[in-house]
């Protein structure tokens, strides 16, 4: 009974002293400022959530779509302007993804928000432009193997525009695997710079290098980012970190250092991808926020409300949530 009892205690006395830091937080945005003008630091971030997607894509038991449209719904109340709702994947492939329909129908889309999806061929985006995306992600990776165990093609047959046939569509995205790849080691930042290069003269937007497996340093992420900043405008590059060893705040700030201004992360630090074995979740959201609002750097997001999604999910997965932030908060 005692030791219950100080667990109580712990508890509450951690949770208070945590929604004093979240406080605080928020109020050292304006003091600050002038670090992050003195740092060279965006003054506004773009953070994209991939948590219903990246998060739960590799979820062993099936999530009811009813809990992924909750999820979204509830991401979409925290400010965030940008979620990743789906992909329009083959479900042989990723049977987890295999609702998508029914979750592109189900969301409550809020005006300035924006719920692109992840397509890998022409079918896919077929059925995500008939399901109501109003933009899709493709993906391509710096690494050979990795394309041909997630993909199942080459990285020249990826990255194919005729193969895609959707040239036209508004869309961004993926690089993986630009630190290291599960199965073939450590990937050339020049490699990185040519997918990356090719994705932009095909009309992509925005172009985010994936750390899949979550193995790079600050050192590493900036010796790729160099390389590809010398192909494509650092205004068109986002970054997308898993945690695995744990570097991925040190790699973000890397990277906002070298005026990259848009982050994905995931709610809860959910995350992996099934094709990259040994990655762990991505960087969780709510760790990422807290970080960019210590900088005085604006998010548009509450902080609040995005723990309040990431404990339903982690409440509903019954699992422990990976934000360090939620866990010192006791938000979980
Ligand atoms: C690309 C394919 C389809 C090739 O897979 P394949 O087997 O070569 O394709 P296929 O054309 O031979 O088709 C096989 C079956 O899938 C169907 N099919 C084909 N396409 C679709 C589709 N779009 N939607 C629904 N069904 C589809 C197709 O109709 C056929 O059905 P069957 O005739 O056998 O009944 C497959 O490899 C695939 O779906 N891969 C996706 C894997 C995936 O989603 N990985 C995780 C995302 S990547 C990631 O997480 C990394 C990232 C982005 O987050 C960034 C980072 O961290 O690095």
């Amino acid at each position: 009974m005692a030791a219950v009892m100080r667990l109580v205690n712990r508890s509450t006395l951690s949770s208070a002293m945590g929604q004093q830091y979240l406080a605080f937080s928020s109020a050292a945005k304006v003091q600050t400022a002038g670090v992050r003008a003195s740092q060279g630091l965006p003054e506004k971030v773009k953070i994209v959530e991939v948590g219903p997607r990246d998060g739960l894509q590799n979820e062993k038991t099936i999530v009811p779509a009813e809990t992924k449209i909750h999820l979204i719904d509830m991401l979409s109340q925290s400010g965030l302007t940008v979620i990743e709702a789906t992909s329009f994947v083959s479900p042989k492939w990723v049977p987890q993804m295999a609702d998508q329909v029914e979750v592109m129908k189900g969301i409550a889309r809020k005006p300035g928000v924006s719920y692109p999806v992840l397509t890998p061929n022409l079918k896919g985006f077929q059925a995500a432009v008939k399901a109501g995306a109003a933009e899709v992600a493709i993906f391509g990776a710096a690494s050979e193997l990795f394309s041909k165990k997630n993909i199942n093609c080459s990285v020249e047959e990826s990255l194919q525009p005729l193969r895609r046939g959707y040239e036209s569509s508004q869309r961004g995205r993926y690089v993986s695997c630009v630190l290291g790849c599960p199965y073939e080691g450590k990937v050339a930042p020049e490699k990185v710079a040519h997918v990356a290069k090719r994705l932009y003269s095909m009309g992509c937007y925005e172009i985010s290098l994936g750390d899949t497996i979550g193995v790079g340093t600050p050192g590493s992420m900036t010796e790729m980012l160099e390389a590809v900043s010398r192909e494509v405008p650092v205004k068109a590059l986002a970054v997308h970190c898993h945690d695995t060893y744990g570097q991925a705040l040190a790699n973000i700030l890397v990277a906002l250092q070298m005026g990259i201004s848009v982050v994905d992360s995931s709610v809860a630090g959910l995350g992996g991808c099934p094709y990259a074995q040994g990655a762990s979740g991505n960087v969780a959201t709510e760790d990422v926020v807290y970080m960019l609002h210590g900088l005085g750097i604006q998010t548009g997001v509450d902080l609040s409300k995005l723990m309040d999604a990431g404990a339903f999910i982690c409440r509903t997965l019954n699992r422990k949530t990976s934000s360090k932030v939620a866990q010192a908060t006791c938000k979980l």
